[in-house]
């Protein structure tokens, strides 16, 4: 007789925002999952106490105030909101230390293609003289630079370190402040946010004689779904700290 196994309890925070509309419909539309509670601005996390799972899109400001209750109650979280330092990193770690079944991914960027991007864009970081990156949003993104570009600079700072890559060549004298974008552990980011954009990344190398350039669209906020629904049935059976999707996908 085949087994029949409960649908995974998923709770949402953040549900009414741009992300959370999204995966709300994804969860609801998935056999093996059950959407469970909505969290909005200002409701209490209490109301998500049933939750196997819960599923963070809100913002940088409330994130880790949900983190810490949820791994309190001893529910696993899939976090796809931006602004995770090294601090917060090791802050959740430490949580987590206290709860050793808890499971938590935080990705800060679930769409397959650019987590594609990021691997080949640290690939390709020890060949190339210079690298710069842009991204572009939204205007209504509260962040800048993207979680993607931070995570995608210090991957490329690492290979380069990893690499003894010499510092890039750039004799500029910025006339005006943040001409040359941000500084990222060595790496210019540079930020654009126009009307009509969704989530978009350029990753541009230089050499003698040519470039390359990794380009990734995210045309539509369904291109993150399938990587949010896969962290949702992983982190089941990954406790502690799991940061990207790279573990997930081999
Ligand atoms: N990792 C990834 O692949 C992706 C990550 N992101 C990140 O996800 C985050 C959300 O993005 P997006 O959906 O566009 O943003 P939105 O502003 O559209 O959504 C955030 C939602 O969270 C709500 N919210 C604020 N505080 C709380 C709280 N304490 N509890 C519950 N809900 C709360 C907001 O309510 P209100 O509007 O009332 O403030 C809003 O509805 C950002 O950090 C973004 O960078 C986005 C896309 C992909
Ligand atoms: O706010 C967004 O929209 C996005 N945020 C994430 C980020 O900051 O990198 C992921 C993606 O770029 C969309």
């Amino acid at each position: 007789m085949t087994e029949l196994r409960e649908p995974v309890r998923v709770g949402v925070l953040g549900a009414r925002g741009r992300m959370g509309l999204e995966v709300c419909k994804a969860v609801d539309a998935a056999p093996d999952l059950d959407l469970v509670a909505l969290i909005n601005q200002g409701d209490p996390l209490s109301g998500a106490a049933e939750a196997r799972v819960l599923v963070d899109f809100t913002n940088p400001g409330v994130v880790m105030e949900n983190l810490r209750w949820a791994i309190e109650q001893g529910i696993h979280v899939v976090v796809g909101t931006s602004g995770f330092t090294q601090e917060r990193l090791d802050q959740v770690r430490g949580w987590l230390a206290e709860k050793p079944g808890v499971g938590v991914v935080i990705a800060p960027n679930f769409g397959i293609g650019a987590i594609l991007m990021m691997q080949f864009a640290a690939r390709a970081a020890r060949w190339f003289d210079s690298v710069e990156i842009i991204e572009q949003h939204h205007p209504r993104k509260l962040d800048a630079p993207s979680g993607t570009a931070m995570h995608t600079a210090r991957l490329i700072a690492e290979a380069r370190r990893a690499a003894n890559c010499p510092p890039m060549p750039d004799a500029t004298q910025e006339e005006l402040g943040g001409a040359r974008g941000a500084d990222v552990e060595g790496v210019r980011v540079h930020a654009v946010r126009a009307a009509g954009l969704v989530a978009h990344q350029e990753v541009l190398f230089g050499t003698t004689g040519e470039t390359l350039t990794i380009r990734h669209d995210s045309l539509d906020r369904s291109s993150f779904m399938p990587g949010v629904l896969l962290a949702v049935r992983e982190v089941l059976t990954r406790p502690g700290l799991t940061l990207g999707l790279d573990d997930l996908l081999v």
